[in-house]
């Protein structure tokens, strides 16, 4: 069987966009733009998940709201189930802390940066 890997990944809305942030090189997926989180922890729930990753990767905290449809895909021999969640920043102030750049996007409109693919899935979804 092949082994499951639980990512959540952050949705954050400001000002009517959303924010990416670059991957660092020397990792999976270097350079592609994602979602912020990571993977889930034994023993941990997804959302206590996707609160510490918002902290460790961008310094904030978050309160974490809605939970968006699961994207799941299969990578050379693990399955990803990337879970998305709609959070709200409630301190801190954003500081990349493992990613190269950030940027904030139209959801509208075409996305001139390098996702993860299966963020497009993501961003269909938020384009509702
Ligand atoms: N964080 C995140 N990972 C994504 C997204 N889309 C996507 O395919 N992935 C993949 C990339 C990685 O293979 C995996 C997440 O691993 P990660 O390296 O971010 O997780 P982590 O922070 O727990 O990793 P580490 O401690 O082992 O370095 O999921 C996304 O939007 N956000």
């Amino acid at each position: 069987m092949k082994q499951r890997m639980r990512v959540t990944c952050g949705v954050i809305k400001q000002a009517g966009k959303f924010l990416i942030v670059q991957r660092a090189g020397g990792t999976s997926h270097a350079f592609k733009w994602e979602f912020p989180g990571g993977k889930v922890d034994p023993g941990e729930t997804e959302s206590e998940c996707m609160a510490r990753e918002l902290k460790e990767e961008l310094d904030i905290e978050v309160a974490v709201g809605e939970r968006l449809i699961p994207i799941e895909r299969e990578e050379s021999n693990v399955i990803i189930e990337l879970i998305p969640f709609f959070c709200t920043i409630i301190g801190g102030e954003i500081t990349l802390l493992e990613h190269l750049q950030l940027a904030w996007i139209d959801i509208n409109k075409p996305i001139q940066y390098d996702l993860c693919i299966g963020d497009y899935s993501i961003v269909d979804q938020l384009r509702g």
